[in-house]
């Protein structure tokens, strides 16, 4: 056994233990070296080499069976620094390279304004690039809306601010690959984070949201494609995949995070996830069997009158949000919109409630 690997639990952050070096036992899979850890999708004790293989493996089996490229396409990655899309990269560049997809791979990091997170995650983007070689951008909420995240929480407080983020995001994300003349985007969206999000959706009795949030390709409405390679792979073996190949990330949460709703349903699955492991999976084949009656589709999509990104209403969520921002009323609108909401909850009247005013909007923390 390398001698770097751990022999005890370490500090793999939320992540399965290593266990002790296992007496005799060969790896499960090879039946040739020593294991040195237990995969927490499958509970199989294998060696560090037949770690990757599988973890690589599978990755490529989700693109492949789910045609999520073509040769020739040109491929924004996601990029925040963080764990998921730091491996994104690594498994994006290996497996392009190993099995010949024919991709330009791009990193696309957009920079939300937020001081000693998203600055200090930039620079491990940074040298990503270096280590990677791929063109990297960096695109701000500064240069797209004149307003850093800074800046939006000094003016909002820390309630609801996500969604502000997650809007921005969605929309820089697509308009950063569009200056890349990128025709898709990968994001490093995990197992682990659809099954929440299908808990969210459940909770919240959001039907819509609750149909496309285990698609594995989203934009098809006009937006470019995205797509998650990682649907099927457990945040705990990225973390694992990243801390045995040394990978360089940023491992703190978002400072102006941590009383989101999403928190909750996080909480919850790991609660079950200890329970019994594959929760996360079944979660997510469950959603993708639901079968949903033909009221509660998206509603249409077209193009907002001020911007032109792609929207169900005339004015997109982002100009929305904009519109009060400036106006100095995002405040004022966000506490109204929230009581709103709650009421809507406590009448039971927003089951099958289909439009996306801002009033619904403004409490969707995207993901
Ligand atoms: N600022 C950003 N710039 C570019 N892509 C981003 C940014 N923030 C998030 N993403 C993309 O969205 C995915 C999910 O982001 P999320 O905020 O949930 O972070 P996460 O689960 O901690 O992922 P990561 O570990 O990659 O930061 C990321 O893996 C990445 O692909």
């Amino acid at each position: 056994m390398d001698n770097t690997t751990p022999t005890t639990t370490t500090n793999v952050e939320n992540s399965t233990p290593i266990k002790k070096k296992s007496g005799g036992k060969l790896c499960e899979l090879c039946n040739v070296a020593r294991p040195v850890l237990k995969r927490p999708k499958t509970g199989q004790m294998i060696c560090k080499e037949c770690f990757y293989t599988v973890f690589e493996d599978e990755i490529h089996h989700t693109i492949v069976s789910n045609n999520l490229f073509k040769r020739g396409d040109r491929v924004a990655i996601g990029a925040s620094g963080g764990k998921d899309s730091t491996v994104l990269a690594e498994v994006m560049t290996l497996l392009n390279k190993k099995y010949d997809y024919g991709l330009d791979l791009f990193l696309l990091s957009i920079d939300e304004g937020i001081t000693g997170y998203r600055d200090d995650s930039l620079e491990t983007v940074k040298r990503n690039q270096q280590q990677y070689q791929i063109p990297l951008k960096i695109l701000s909420y500064k240069e797209l809306y004149n307003w850093t995240m800074d800046e939006i929480v000094k003016e909002i407080g820390l309630k609801g601010n996500c969604t502000f983020c997650g809007v921005f995001r969605r929309q820089a994300l697509d308009r950063g690959a569009v200056i890349l003349k990128a025709n898709k985007i990968v994001t490093g969206h995990n197992a682990d984070d659809i099954a929440e999000t299908v808990l969210m959706n459940l909770l919240r009795g959001d039907i819509p949201r609750l149909q496309r949030c285990v698609n594995i390709v989203t934009g098809s409405e006009g937006a470019l494609p995205r797509s998650k390679p990682f649907k099927y792979t457990y945040q705990k073996e990225i973390v694992m995949y990243a801390y045995f190949k040394k990978l360089d990330y940023f491992s703190t949460e978002c400072i102006y995070a941590p009383n989101a709703y999403r928190g909750h349903a996080r909480d919850f699955l790991k609660d079950l996830e200890a329970i019994r492991p594959s929760v996360i999976i079944d979660i997510i084949h469950s959603a993708e069997n639901f079968h949903f009656r033909e009221e509660n589709k998206m509603p249409v999509q077209r193009n907002c009158i001020q911007c032109g990104y792609i929207c169900s209403n005339d004015v997109c969520m982002a100009c929305d949000l904009l519109k009060n921002l400036n106006s100095g009323l995002a405040k004022v609108k966000l506490s109204i919109n929230l009581k709103r909401k709650d009421k809507d909850n406590n009448n039971n009247n927003n089951s099958n409630n289909n439009n996306t005013t801002l009033s619904n909007q403004l409490v969707i923390e995207q993901k």
